[in-house]
């Protein structure tokens, strides 16, 4: 299984480059492996098919025109555009080793695929009118786009789009993952995304990194319910949000999940057990290893009261939904919020963001503050999933399937996320692990998937990752 990789910002790739050229690797080298192996890719997209190669000023274009050679060394008919002459040292090299015409316009362009070597991560500032149309024009005319580093206009650090950009079907990361290939909005334009290297990376670039495929564990021989995990889960006012979250945690790991709720859910698992009564004198069982509140919790005083009593009961504890409206510093008086993990939705991170006065501009920031300023793990999920600890790195996601943009899929997460906490597994990797089994048991679930259908899909997901 792949370890995890690293995610690195322009100008982290920037030093590596100068580090690899210090070990001796020329610029026109790395130019070439990185063009050549987007070549392969472009190769296999194209299926014999003619290609278009558009050519930016930057090393991105130069890329481009190695794909071109590459590609018409092997066969294929390609065409290269370049509104703009080169103006690096390494792109010049490249250009001139192309040795076919280079046209400035689209006109009689068109074909299988369309080569984005526009802007890489030297991309500055917004498309100029007529390049943005240059790149809608070859899109229409092209069946498939491929992006080279980066889809021209998306910015590489924060995945903004500076301007309308084209939607590819492909998009090739260069010599390293950047922060866009895992962000919203960039992520809406990228398309599949692929990793072409370049040679090995040194060390001490890793701030960041996309989370590999956890491999998780059967229970011991000799394992009893409570040794697996006895997690308990705080009711309110909407069972169903409850009822998933718990079906979810009954599949996870836990050996035993408690629901503390009035009555039973209409359709509960029968392996869940129910328990109403006095919350703090149910929460004061030792042999609980995890908590989880807020999934139909509600947000009234009473539910702000459940709130309040969980945070007290000193267990490793999951905040989801309503709890997440509710929790602000008075409440986290007194607590030690590093064993608190929340999982926040875009709403309810920037409401967080509000209540702790955060004022970052995009989710990972505001993820990253908000975990250093409250010390709590932040699980923000959405299309783009990021993790942020106050310790760790930042870690990123392979982005799911998108039909998991259906109510009650947060439920089931925080379930997954609560019922790896009881296990015993830290913060990090029990949402990471969380993460994981969520995805898989999207995929397990399928097309038009519903959050019931999710949480049953969790034993085959569990299966695939074992
Ligand atoms: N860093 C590395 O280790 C490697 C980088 N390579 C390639 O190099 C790329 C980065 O190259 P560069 O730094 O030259 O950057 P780019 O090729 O992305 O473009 C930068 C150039 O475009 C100009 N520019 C930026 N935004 C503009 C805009 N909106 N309109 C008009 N001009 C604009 C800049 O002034 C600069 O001249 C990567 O994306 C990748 O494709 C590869 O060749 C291999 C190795
Ligand atoms: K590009």
């Amino acid at each position: 299984m792949p370890g995890n990789e690293p995610v690195l910002t322009a100008a982290q790739m920037r030093a590596v480059e100068q580090v690899l050229i210090a070990q001796g690797v020329s610029v026109d080298e790395l130019m070439r492996r990185a063009g050549e192996g987007a070549a392969e890719w472009v190769w296999r997209m194209a299926a014999g098919g003619p290609v278009t190669v558009l050519c930016g000023p930057g090393n991105n274009g130069g890329d481009g025109y190695v794909i071109a050679q590459t590609l018409c060394a092997r066969g294929l008919s390609v065409r290269v555009i370049a509104p703009m002459e080169p103006t690096t040292d390494a792109a010049r090299n490249a250009r001139a080793r192309w040795t076919g015409d280079v046209m400035t316009d689209a006109d009689g362009a068109g074909g299988r695929v369309l080569v984005d070597c526009l802007f890489g991560s030297g991309l500055s500032r917004p498309l100029l009118p007529e390049h943005a149309s240059l790149v809608a024009e070859l899109a229409a005319r092209h069946q498939r786009i491929v992006a080279v580093d980066l889809p021209s206009g998306v910015a590489t650090d924060d995945g903004a789009l500076l301007g309308d950009v084209a939607r590819c079907d492909l998009t090739l990361a260069l010599g390293a993952w950047k922060p866009a290939h895992f962000l919203m909005p960039a992520l809406s334009v990228v398309g599949t995304a692929k990793l072409v290297t370049i040679g090995a990376l040194p060390d001490e670039f890793g701030a960041l990194f996309v989370k590999s495929a956890p491999r998780l564990s059967v229970p011991e021989r000799g394992a009893h319910k409570y040794s697996r995990g006895f997690m308990g889960i705080v009711g309110g006012e909407m069972a169903g949000a409850a009822q998933l979250a718990s079906k979810a945690a009954v599949y996870s790991g836990a050996g035993y999940v408690k629901l503390f709720a009035d009555e039973a859910p209409p359709n509960a698992p029968s392996a869940l057990v129910i328990e109403s009564g006095d919350l703090a004198q149910a929460l004061g069982d030792k042999r609980l290893s995890a908590l989880l509140i807020g999934p139909g919790l509600g947000r009234s005083d009473a539910a702000r009261d459940k709130l309040a009593i969980t945070l007290e009961a000193n267990v490793a504890t999951v905040i989801d939904a309503d709890a997440l409206h509710l929790l602000d510093d008075d409440l986290l008086e007194g607590i030690d919020a590093t064993r608190l993990l929340i999982t926040p939705h875009e709403g309810e991170l920037n409401s967080l963001c509000e209540t702790f006065g955060i004022a970052e501009e995009t989710k990972r920031g505001k993820a990253e503050y908000l975990a250093a300023r409250t010390g709590m793990t932040v699980l923000a999920k959405g299309p783009d999933t990021l993790l942020a600890t106050p310790d760790a790195p930042t870690m990123f996601f392979p982005p799911a399937a998108t039909w998991l943009a259906s109510a009650g899929t947060g439920d089931v997460l925080s379930g997954i996320v609560a019922s790896r906490l009881s296990t015993g597994k830290n913060s990090l990797d029990a949402a990471s692990e969380a993460i994981w089994l969520h995805a898989e048991a999207a995929r397990v679930a399928g097309p038009a998937l519903i959050a019931d259908d999710l949480a049953a899909a969790v034993p085959k997901a569990y299966a695939r990752l074992l």
